[in-house]
């Protein structure tokens, strides 16, 4: 049988990655695909300079509108990044009728509902295991292994490069940008990093993810996004005392009234696996009715994790493509029936408990103050430590953990906090969940 060429787009990172685990497991691949996998064309912005790939066989150009409109390429291979761009391309391919494999969850979590009801009119397969979580297949696993469930919620560390500064920080007490810097030079972060300290990147992976789970549309622009530039060593030390560790996490979760989608830093109990999940690691935690609780463990970025989730679609795609398009699995799995009618909730309706630190005075009914207003909230505290004032300093912190209550009434308590006269400067919250 003919090889299946690959059109290559962006020979960065991921691109090299793909390129030499294509090369390396060529046999292997070729037996499980039923058909040798040739990359025949490659496209770069600069066709001389030196990658950490062999680009011996391939060939390649500068202008990648040449292998989505070439009809010798079968599948279009899309690893440049960004959106505007990327999806001139992935929608031309398309129009060509070529399968396209992709890496990029900001394309997908933005433009997704476009490009796959294109792609269903087309016939062909747009795949992107790789744009979540990186080598963990994630994907496969909700859409196919836990396809006999109900999902009622997933909370996951979805993004390598947080999850690498925040261990740093707290294991070596490093310095957030000196860390940074490291996560961009080992090819973790994106091209603008405030996508992954900003929650950004975790947004478009939990759209994904959710849209699966729940059978709703993409629908990035209603996730709750918090990014962990604000979180200190201090919070990180008395989270660490109260028992619990601080992972930026997406959480989406199905409530009688809607969808929780929402991406922020969150105190975890540190029994749980997933508060030990470490460095460049991510984990996703699935919970469906009838399996319970499962956790999917992996490297969340880098070349040949990520290579290693752009190569088993591009396997799946080839064993696919002989198939009858009505029987292949569909690109979100229930793209003509998606339940629009389920709303995700606005922000002020999150249901979950806190963790909050302030700076109050070191006089008697300070914190009968606080605690009354919490009261008059509904809000019930669950701990409570004061410590004694630093030498010379009248000023003690006073750190709290709630139990659950609605995000409008702690937005409220926190507000009506801030404004008494006894407290300095604002109220630090982090959002805790046990995961149980
Ligand atoms: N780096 C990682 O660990 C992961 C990255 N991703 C996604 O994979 C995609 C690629 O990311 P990286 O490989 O890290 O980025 P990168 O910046 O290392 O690679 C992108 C490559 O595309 C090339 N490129 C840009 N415009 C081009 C054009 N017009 N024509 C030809 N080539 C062009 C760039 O020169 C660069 O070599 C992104 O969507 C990213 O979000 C997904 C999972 C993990
Ligand atoms: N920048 C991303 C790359 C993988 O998706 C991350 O750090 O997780
Ligand atoms: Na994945």
């Amino acid at each position: 049988m003919k090889p299946v060429k690959v059109g290559v787009l962006g020979l960065g990172t991921v691109g090299g990655g793909t390129v030499n685990v294509l090369k390396r497991n060529a046999e292997e691949i070729a037996r499980r695909a039923g058909r040798e996998i040739l990359v025949s064309r490659a496209s770069a912005r600069h066709l001389t300079q030196p990658r950490i790939c062999d680009t011996q066989g391939m060939a390649l150009t500068a202008d990648p509108f040449e292998i989505v409109n070439d009809p010798e390429i079968d599948v279009v291979v899309e690893l440049i990044g960004g959106y505007d761009l990327a999806k001139q391309l992935v929608m031309t391919a398309i129009a060509n009728g070529k399968h396209v494999v992709t890496a990029n969850k900001a394309l997908i979590a933005l433009h997704g509902n476009e490009i796959f009801a294109e792609a269903s009119r087309k016939g062909v397969m747009v795949m992107f295991e790789a744009a979540v979580a990186g080598g963990i297949p994630i994907i496969k696993a909700i859409r196919e292994g836990l396809s006999g469930n109900r999902i009622k919620w997933l909370a996951g560390i979805i993004n390598g490069t947080g999850n690498f500064i925040l261990t740093e920080m707290r294991d070596k007490g490093r310095d957030f940008d000196e860390v940074l810097k490291e996560a961009q030079a080992l090819g973790y972060a994106e091209a603008d990093p405030t996508f992954d300290v900003e929650g950004i990147d975790a947004g478009h992976k939990l759209t994904i993810l959710a849209s699966i789970a729940f059978g709703i549309p993409l629908q990035f622009d209603k996730v709750f996004t918090e990014g962990i530039t604000n979180i200190t060593r201090l919070d990180v030390e008395y989270a660490e005392a109260l028992g619990y560790r601080i992972k930026n996490l997406g959480i989406a979760r199905k409530t009688d009234t809607g969808i929780e989608l929402r991406v922020h830093p969150t105190l975890i109990p540190k029994r749980r696996l997933i508060a030990n999940v470490d460095g460049v690691m991510n984990a996703v935690l699935v919970c469906g009715d009838a399996v319970g609780p499962t956790l999917y463990y992996g490297a969340g970025a880098g070349a040949e994790p990520t290579a290693s989730a752009v190569v088993a679609d591009l396997v799946d795609v080839v064993r696919a493509m002989t198939s009858d398009p009505e029987n292949r699995v569909p690109h979100l799995a229930f793209q003509a029936n998606a339940l629009v009618d389920t709303p995700v909730l606005p922000a002020d309706d999150i249901h979950t408990a806190y963790y909050l630190r302030l700076t109050a005075e070191d006089k008697p009914g300070v914190l009968a103050d606080v605690t009354r207003i919490l009261a008059a909230h509904q809000i019930s505290i669950e701990a409570l430590i004061q410590k004694e004032p630093p030498a010379g300093e009248s000023s003690v912190p006073i750190i709290m953990l709630t139990q659950q209550t609605l995000e409008k009434e702690m937005n409220a308590a926190m507000a009506e906090i801030e404004a008494l006269a006894t407290v300095t400067g604002k109220v630090a919250r982090i959002r805790l969940e046990t995961l149980g």
